[in-house]
């Protein structure tokens, strides 16, 4: 797994190192590693380093300063540099002698547009770490005259570091070369951040506060039978969806189950026919009662959110089995909060709503903090929170919290959740902590849509019939 760490995090491990190198070590590190992925990125969109135009742009703290010394190491490499400081005054002063020495040029903020123009990378040394708020007035106009790509320093500039959140002008950066460990926007800004690279300058952390989880860990987690396991005892899913009218969210999420793992699915509800016909390996019935023993329940797509949603819903938590709650289950839980008595206290659930079924769940937005939101949510109903969105976050009861960064916005398509939570399902039948098997199952959920679209739409059943070759690719890369 991935650890990623809060900015106050990171400042007190910084504090940490500053007490024991000596002084300018750490800003050295920063922006010679800076410097040497500045030039690979030159050599990957130009073909070459020397000769080559590099403008930064400065702010007023040590983002600056890492920009400014990685640009006079650059110029031992031959590259003209030009500094754009947008607070002359302020601008890191060390950082910028040597830049001079070195040959390159500094600038104000009003000269900037010239050279922006012949830029063949900009390099957005605005704010790091500090950072608050977005872009202001005087830098924003500057980025948006930027066509050159642009490499930030740490964090794109105007995205909050710890949410990701975006509320304003921000830099959108081809690649962000970040230091000593991530940060949470790496994970919740994939879009602003694009590729992201970590240079190492000796920060020693303990326990993340995020995690994400990387194709390994979903590689050793995924459910692989062995010589002595049968269809029992790789776990039975139950799935409770869809209606005789919605047949199509039961066809979906039973699918899924089917395709995630070798257990057996059984399948109860008004859509048993309709099921049975499309997937003749599950076992259908149309109540939940008639259903037989299963290790886990998926429940709540398309069921409805009246009376007989109510009473299924009620039924699954009652069994003593862990349970993922989609969908209509989530707004069921929302209206009627009593059907969780249902549940003992040491039945796992897995919740998994989308914007507007947490604002029914919590009684408001998750907003822009959506790592506390889904934490919140976690506490607040002692399950396993997957708040979906264009990055996922998975929270549990105990504080730990997994971001699914997606692989393209593809998954937004009608019955993509259906799929999920019959993923979900399958995972916790199979025994999978249920954290984890969230997290698990948003990462191949992603990567299922990614195989299925390729880059042009895809639809939900599309996703069902990709799960397989996500698997495989998966295995395959770690074995
Ligand atoms: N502290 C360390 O040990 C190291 C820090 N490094 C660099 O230092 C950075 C942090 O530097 P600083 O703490 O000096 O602060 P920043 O450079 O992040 O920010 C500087 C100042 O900008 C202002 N500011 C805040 N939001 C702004 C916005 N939206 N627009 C314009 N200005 C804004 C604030 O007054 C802030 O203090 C890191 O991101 C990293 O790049 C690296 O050199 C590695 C070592
Ligand atoms: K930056």
């Amino acid at each position: 797994m991935q650890g990623i760490w809060t900015t106050e995090r990171i400042r007190e491990a910084e504090g940490r190192a500053f007490a024991v190198t000596p002084e300018g070590e750490l800003m050295r590190r920063a922006s010679f590693g800076l410097s040497v992925q500045i030039a690979d990125f030159l050599e990957d969109h130009t073909g070459s380093v020397s000769g080559r135009r590099v403008v930064l742009l400065v702010g007023s703290g040590d983002n600056g300063g890492d920009a400014l010394w990685a640009g006079a190491f650059l110029r031992r490499r031959g590259v003209a540099v030009t500094a754009i400081l947008l607070n002359p005054a302020k601008a890191h002063a060390k950082g910028l002698q040597a830049l001079k020495r070195a040959g390159g040029r500094a600038v104000p903020a009003a000269d900037g547009p010239q050279w922006i123009a012949k830029a063949d990378v900009v390099v957005d040394g605005i704010v790091g770490i500090s950072a608050s708020g977005s872009l202001r007035p005087d830098a924003a106009r500057l980025v948006e005259l930027v066509e050159a790509p642009i490499v930030a320093v740490d964090l794109p500039s105007g995205v909050d570091p710890d949410t990701g959140a975006v509320d304003g002008p921000a830099v959108q950066a081809a690649k962000t070369v970040t230091f000593g460990a991530l940060k949470p926007v790496h994970a919740l800004a994939p879009v602003h951040c694009g590729e992201v690279v970590l240079v190492d300058i000796g920060l020693e952390l303990s326990d993340p506060d995020l995690r994400r989880l990387d194709i390994v860990d979903v590689a050793a987690a995924w459910p692989v039978p062995g010589p002595d396991d049968d269809k029992y005892s790789q776990g039975v899913v139950g799935i409770a969806a869809g209606s005789a009218t919605y047949p199509g969210a039961a066809v979906l999420a039973a699918g899924s189950a089917v395709r995630a793992t070798s257990g057996l699915v059984r399948y109860a509800g008004h859509a048993a026919d309709v099921v049975r016909g499309q997937w003749p390996e599950i076992i259908a019935t149309g109540t939940v009662a008639d259903a037989g023993r299963v290790q886990a329940w998926s429940v709540g797509p398309g069921i409805g959110t009246g009376s007989e949603g109510r009473d299924v819903l009620r039924y699954v938590l009652g069994q003593g089995v862990p349970v993922c709650a989609d969908a209509d289950a989530t707004t069921i839980i929302a209206k009627n909060p009593d059907v969780l008595d249902a549940r003992d206290p040491d039945t796992p659930l897995v919740l998994t709503p989308h914007a507007g079924e947490y604002e029914r769940l919590m009684g408001h937005k998750p907003g822009p903090d959506r790592v506390t939101a889904a934490r919140e949510a976690a506490k607040k109903y002692d399950a396993v929170v997957l708040l979906k969105g264009h990055c996922t976050v998975i929270a549990a009861p105990d504080g730990r919290v997994a971001i699914n960064t997606p692989r393209g916005a593809w998954l937004a398509t009608a019955g993509s959740g259906d799929v999920l939570s019959g993923l979900v399902g399958a995972l916790l039948a199979a025994g999978l902590d249920p954290w984890l098997a969230a997290a698990a199952a948003a990462n191949v959920h992603s990567l299922a849509g990614a195989i299925a679209a390729q880059n042009a739409p895809t639809s939900a059943s599309g996703l069902v019939h990709a799960i397989p070759e996500a698997i495989r690719s998966i295995r395959s890369l770690t074995s």
